[in-house]
């Protein structure tokens, strides 16, 4: 059984604890390490599953730009406001081995918005060949800096169970038909 990588995008810490949440998650089924993207690497060797969320910014993935107004409203300093979901995927290389793929995200619970990181993402990397198991999934938050809305975490939880169990379904050798 390989390695699964789950990489998070986050500013003020949402999208991190429900990353934490789905890697508890995988666990049951295969071991799973956790990096922020900011150092997250920029080649996969010996991953078969990656898990990729961030924060849905502006209807999509985060740019420069609504990172700096991310980091102008907090409290603290964001956790990934030098490098996003964005750029990672445009300096990752292809990956030569197969891999599996699951995205994930983050947005206010209200109002409803259209757009999704997950879908964006999901897409850039599709086009690296990763081969998604499951489709995007979103997390909601009560408001732009949180928290999450009740339930998030043991749904997140769940989620990584569910994403590991439909890999394992799957198997890689199929995914990467
Ligand atoms: C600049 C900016 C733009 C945002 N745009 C959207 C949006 O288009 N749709 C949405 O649902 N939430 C939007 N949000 C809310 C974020 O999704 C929310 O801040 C995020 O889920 C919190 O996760 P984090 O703590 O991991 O950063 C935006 C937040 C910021 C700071």
């Amino acid at each position: 059984m390989g390695t699964a990588l789950v990489v998070y995008e986050s500013m003020y810490g949402n999208t991190e604890r429900v990353a934490q949440a789905i890697a508890e998650g995988l666990r049951d089924h295969v071991d799973a390490i956790v990096c922020e993207v900011g150092v997250a690497p920029d080649t996969l060797p010996d991953i078969e599953l990656l898990v990729v969320g961030g924060p849905t910014h502006a209807f999509g993935m985060s740019r420069a730009s609504t990172r700096e107004d991310a980091a102008r409203s907090a409290a603290r300093p964001v956790l990934s406001g030098r490098r996003g979901l964005r750029e990672w995927t445009e300096a990752l290389s292809a990956p030569t081995t197969p891999v599996a793929l699951a995205t994930f995200d983050t947005k206010v619970a209200r109002p409803r918005l259209p757009g999704s990181a997950a879908h964006a993402v999901a897409r850039r990397l599709r086009q690296l060949g990763m081969r998604p198991v499951c489709s995007p999934e979103t997390f909601h938050v009560q408001g732009r800096e949180g928290p999450l809305s009740e339930g998030e975490l043991d749904r997140a939880r769940d989620w990584g169970q569910s994403v590991a169990r439909q890999w394992r379904r799957h198997g890689s050798s199929e995914l990467a038909g």
